[in-house]
């Protein structure tokens, strides 16, 4: 890459500023899936065995309120990573301010500090999200005047903790992570052996509805699941209950539709339920049609039929976003059922990617059935549109 990594700065003796994507997964307060945590172990062991001192900057979910705060500390993440390093991480449950400073003054060479959640900076004004400057610039001001960006996931965004810090230091560089999963999609995606399928599911449907036109052109086949799905099949006509569906994009969902002129591949059937929890009825549905009071939490057995009829032959497949609520066993036949028509097709290349799709994928036992398990969804599906990556360019030419 045309960037400084983390292996072109001199690390002995320095604050070293870090940005880690640790959004992991969590239910009740327990981390569900910690492969973020992990694909970040090697650039911060390096940073430590090199006699930095190591300053960590994470986000974890989203922040709009104060009452959003509640169970999105990173105290889970400080205690799961100071298990794994072996050693202890300081965290002073703060994203600024003079505790915070005086335990990183505190910090002795190969020791390690993790700042609390970035996007409680959100609170006031969204600073961390917009990118405040005064935000960027004081959390460089806590380092030496090195950033290393290691946030693979979060180089889609332009925030205060990647580009703000970025553009108030001397060197931003690319930590392993960063690198690795950049070289990795970018060289799969420049030129894919066909057939090439691209699937998008998950419940970020307003964030990520935008990168389908893209895809459109790039891939043989867009297959849409999960949440994403029953926008598209109201925008046909189709009755969706009370499914997750984003009103405001019925219009595009439309525009995309003819687009598409056959290439996006909506779901012909769904398991569905009167609730989300506590849900006292749960049943597949005939067609596409969905009964008035149930939702749509999966897809079902015509579908999975399709996904294998769809994935024949494969050989290249790029999918972000399960295609139902696997972290229900009533609700991820569908993600296995896609998973398995992928990773059957003979010599294909399979990425998969996201916070929660990396998680499926990982819980469900295809780690090493995939050709590549990518901490980033929504800044895979970007790199694969052909986009410039924030956190990527923002980092220093070599
Ligand atoms: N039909 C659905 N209705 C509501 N949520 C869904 C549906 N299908 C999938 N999901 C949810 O989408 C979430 C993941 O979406 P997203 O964050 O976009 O993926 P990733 O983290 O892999 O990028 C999962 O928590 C899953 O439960
Ligand atoms: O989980 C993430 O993205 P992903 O769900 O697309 O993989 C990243 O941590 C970015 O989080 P954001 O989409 O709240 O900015």
């Amino acid at each position: 890459m045309a960037k400084l990594t983390v292996k072109d700065v001199e690390l002995k003796g320095k604050k070293v500023l870090v940005r880690v994507d640790f959004n992991v997964p969590l239910k009740d307060g327990v981390i569900t899936n910690d492969n973020r945590i992990t694909a970040a172990l090697p650039t911060i062991n390096y940073i430590l065995e090199q006699g930095g001192r190591a300053i960590l900057f994470s986000h974890l979910g989203r922040v709009k309120e104060e009452a959003d705060k509640a169970g999105k500390s990173l105290a889970p993440v400080a205690k799961a990573l100071s298990e794994k390093l072996g050693k202890e991480v300081v965290f002073t449950g703060t994203t600024r301010g003079a505790e915070l400073e005086a335990a990183i003054a505190a910090l002795k060479d190969g020791e390690i500090l993790l700042v609390e959640n970035t996007r409680f900076e959100d609170i006031d004004g969204k600073k961390e999200s917009k990118n405040d400057p005064e935000l960027g610039k004081y959390w460089a001001s806590l380092g030496e005047g090195i950033f290393v960006n290691d946030a693979f996931g979060t180089a889609h965004r332009a925030h205060a903790s990647n580009v703000g810090i970025s553009a108030n230091v001397d060197k931003a560089v690319a930590g392993f992570l960063l690198e690795n999963e950049i070289a990795y999609i970018q060289e799969a995606v420049e030129a894919p052996e066909r057939p090439f399928v691209a699937i998008l599911g998950g419940s970020k449907v307003s964030d990520k509805i935008g990168v389908i036109e893209n895809l459109l052109s790039k891939a043989d086949k867009v297959i849409i699941g999960g949440g994403m799905a029953y926008t598209f099949l109201k925008a046909q006509g189709y009755e969706i209950g009370t499914s997750l569906v984003e009103d405001d994009k019925l219009d595009l969902a439309k525009e995309l539709l003819e687009k598409a002129a056959g290439k996006l591949i909506l779901p012909l059937d769904h398991k569905v339920a009167n609730a989300f929890a506590g849900y006292t009825e749960v049943k597949e549905t005939a067609d596409q049609n969905i009964p008035e009071g149930f939702m749509g939490l999966d897809v079902a057995s015509k579908t999975i039929a399709d996904y294998n009829t769809q994935l024949e032959g494969a050989k290249t497949v790029v999918w972000n976003g399960p295609v139902g609520v696997f972290e229900n066993p009533d609700f991820q036949a569908g993600t296995v059922g896609l998973m398995e028509a992928i990773v059957k097709q003979p010599g294909v290349k399979s990425i998969i990617g996201g916070g929660d799709s990396a998680a499926a994928a990982i819980n469900l036992g295809y780690a090493d059935k995939f050709s590549w398990i990518s901490t980033g969804g929504g800044a895979s599906m970007e790199l694969l549109e052909g986009k410039v990556l924030p956190g990527l360019a923002s980092l220093t030419e070599k």
